[in-house]
């Protein structure tokens, strides 16, 4: 049963808006060895909905609301740091573990700035962790990046199921996440995107502003799947960014911030976890418009990324998606978190289309594009999982507006 204090009726009408479909992970045991059933059936679930949808919202995962919200206590209080101190974590060229954030001032050489925090984890090892400054930090978030990957190895188990092979063919292809021995590149992303507020002209410090996590207004603890959420109208939003890949901006002082420029993931998959501020927008298999992914609260969205849509010939799609900045000023002066957990294969794991015993032909002419895309980056040659995500992150640092 979904845990939410809304009344039944309300409930089901509220879940029926949801783009989103719901799989219920109820004993899927993240803490011991997952019960075969559950595998079983779980398996059965993703099948048809990630062939239709490409993402689906996770509940009764058995990570709790309070583990999420701690993490976003402590990511706060690591923003908060001084400058000097925050520096020993940055992450550096070619590393994917560490801080980073883009101030306004900087030089972007024509992109416009993601306004948000990013700290990632790829490494438990506590010396790269703001343990002194932050005492229980690397504890609480070494717990829950270890939650995150065993409820990553449940999926990656149900998947197999999902395709009829091998259930330990995922698993074993993913056997070094967070091993500290630099062979997997799955990484615990903390996510904290200030609030935007217009500051006095020429004062442009917006990636400053601080809001707490625990004193913020996301304390609705309600389903949102309001259509209409946005005031702009559907077309308008679509006119704006998306069926060109232009991004969403938001004009601020002299120039122009988005919170998360429109991208796919790279990897096998990603959870997402969100506080209730939204702002995320997917676009649906074979579809160019943006639909909001709404809130249901304590659910972890699964979405496909690139290397899974390889491995399946495009049967499971990465979608695209992005992070709006809200059109209202009252919820733009809010700030907003998240945390994703992106599930790489190891680094030397070639990936191929033709690893996996063929799936169905080609029936659904929509996903007919992604396919072919998804051939296009695997046919040319086969590279291994490490190839594959270093120059998805040199496209992306060359291409387009986001960094992932
Ligand atoms: O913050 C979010 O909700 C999404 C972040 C994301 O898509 C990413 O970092 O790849
Ligand atoms: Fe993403």
């Amino acid at each position: 049963m979904i845990k939410t204090k809304t009344s039944d009726d309300k409930l089901d009408t509220l879940l029926s808006r949801s783009v989103v479909p719901i799989i219920d992970l109820a004993h899927c045991g993240i803490e011991e060895i997952p019960v075969k059933s559950v595998v079983n059936r779980v398996g059965h679930q993703l099948h048809r909905v990630l062939a239709e949808k490409g993402m689906a919202l996770l509940v009764n995962h058995g990570i709790s609301d309070e583990k999420l919200k701690t993490a976003w206590d402590h990511l706060d209080d690591f923003v908060d740091l001084p400058p000097n101190v925050k520096q020993h974590y940055i992450r550096s060229e070619g590393n994917h573990h560490g801080y980073k954030s883009r101030e306004l001032n900087g030089n972007f050489k024509g992109k416009t700035p993601e306004l948000r925090h990013a700290f990632n984890i790829s490494t438990l090892n506590a010396q790269n962790l703001p343990e002194e400054p932050l005492p229980g930090f690397a504890d609480h978030i070494s717990t829950l990046a270890n939650d995150f990957k065993a409820l990553a190895c449940f999926i990656l188990q149900a998947l197999a199921v999902s395709l009829d092979i091998s259930p330990t063919f995922f698993l074993e292809k993913h056997s070094h996440m967070l091993s500290d021995d630099q062979e997997n590149m799955s990484t615990l992303r903390m996510l904290y995107y200030p609030p935007v507020v217009d500051d006095e002209p020429g004062q442009n410090n917006v990636i400053e502003r601080r809001c707490q996590y625990s004193y913020q207004r996301c304390l609705s603890n309600q389903p949102d799947f309001r259509p209409e959420h946005d005031p702009r109208e559907e077309d308008e939003l679509n006119e704006l960014d998306g069926t060109n890949g232009q991004l969403f901006e938001h004009k601020i002082g002299n120039g122009a911030v988005i919170r998360c420029g429109a991208h796919v993931d790279y990897g096998t998959f990603t959870l997402l976890a969100q506080d209730s501020e939204g702002g995320l927008e997917m676009k649906l298999p074979g579809s160019e418009k943006w639909h909001r992914v709404g809130h249901l609260p304590g659910a972890i969205l699964l979405n496909c990324g690139e290397i899974l849509s390889i491995w399946t010939q495009g049967r499971y799609p990465a979608l695209q998606h992005r992070v709006v900045i809200p059109e209202q000023e009252h919820i733009r002066a809010r700030g907003r978190h998240s945390i994703a957990y992106f599930c790489h294969p190891d680094n030397i794991t070639s990936i191929s289309p033709n690893d996996l015993p063929n799936p169905d032909a080609v029936k659904d002419t929509a996903c007919l594009k992604q396919r072919k895309k998804s051939f296009k980056a695997a046919k040319e040659r086969v590279y291994n999982a490490c190839q594959l995500i270093s120059k998805k992150f040199r496209d992306t640092y060359s291409n387009n507006n986001h960094s992932q």
